[in-house]
């Protein structure tokens, strides 16, 4: 019988059940990888935004990532939320004593403008986890902040994606292309190449926690042994079908529909969910 392939995230929570470590339980599940998770900080938060944020001591994270390492050996990592220099410094030695693949999602804002990561640990990214990463997924204004410079179109995120992987040691990087008008378009640098993921933009407000969603999906699928670009096309057709298939919950920026890639091809009437066709 094959080993069962599991993933851990490392990330902040969210109640509402749309981002953060229950999101990327929800996404591990749906791609039958056996999901694990060990949690950063404690968020108040929905669909409306971010009410307080209560970060565990960094012993406490080590304890939570030990009591995983000793007994469950992950094929795949990732981490989303990450408040504290304190917090990446030590996440970052662990990932160097157990080497995986570690898919990093630069979480730094949420959509509802919260800031999730401290200003300085913005910069301690680059000398810690950037040089660990398998892939790294940033949005856009996460992507100008590592780069340090502005994102403005197709052109932009293709140097930024090169910049990430050549200057700042990434094996990959995806920027994604959610905030980009037109189409939605993620650009990959991998091996000195360029792969693009397109789909149509579903207009919906219904786009919380799609961060987290894809690249806790690209983690599954590289815990699976995929490539990165395989990986990286499941993660995009399985994000846009969550979005596409929207639930319409919450009285905010609703969650994805973690199931939707189920509904491809359902007739609509089967769906049960709100389809944005
Ligand atoms: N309205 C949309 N319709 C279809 N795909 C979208 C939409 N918004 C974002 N995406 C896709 O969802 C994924 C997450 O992108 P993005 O929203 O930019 O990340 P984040 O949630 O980190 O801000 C990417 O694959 C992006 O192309
Ligand atoms: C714990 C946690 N991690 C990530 C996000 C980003 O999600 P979004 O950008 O959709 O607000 C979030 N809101 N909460």
């Amino acid at each position: 019988m094959s080993p069962i392939a599991s993933a851990l995230t490392i990330a902040g929570t969210d109640p509402t059940g749309g981002a953060g470590i229950q999101a990327d339980l929800k996404s591990f599940q749906e791609r039958e990888v056996y999901g694990m998770s060990v949690a950063t900080s404690i968020v108040a938060q929905n669909t409306l935004g971010v009410e307080d944020v209560h970060h565990l001591p960094v012993p406490f994270i080590e304890k939570q990532l030990h009591a995983v390492f000793h007994d469950i050996a992950p094929q795949a990592v990732k981490t989303g939320m990450i408040a504290t220099s304190e917090m990446m410094e030590m996440i970052a030695m662990e990932l160097k004593k157990n080497r995986m693949p570690y898919v990093m999602d630069p979480v730094m804002v949420a959509k509802s403008g919260h800031s999730l990561m401290e200003e300085k640990t913005r910069k301690t990214i680059q000398g810690s986890l950037l040089p660990l990463s398998t892939v790294v997924t940033p949005n856009v204004p996460e992507a100008e902040i590592l780069v340090d410079f502005p994102i403005k179109d197709q052109e932009d995120a293709k140097k930024a994606a090169k910049v990430i992987v050549e200057d700042l040691g990434a094996q990959a990087a995806v920027v994604k292309g959610g905030h980009l008008p037109g189409e939605a378009i993620d650009v990959l640098y991998e091996k000195k190449e360029y792969h693009f993921f397109k789909s149509p933009r579903t207009e919906t407000k219904h786009t919380h926690g799609t961060g987290c969603t894809f690249s806790a999906v690209i983690t599954a699928e590289l815990a699976k042994g995929k490539s990165i670009p395989e990986a990286v096309k499941i993660g995009k057709d399985f994000i846009t079908a969550a979005i596409h298939y929207t639930l319409g919950v919450g009285r905010g920026n609703g969650p994805t529909n973690h199931w939707g890639l189920r509904l491809q091809g359902v007739p609509n009437n089967a769906t049960g969910g709100n389809d944005n066709e």
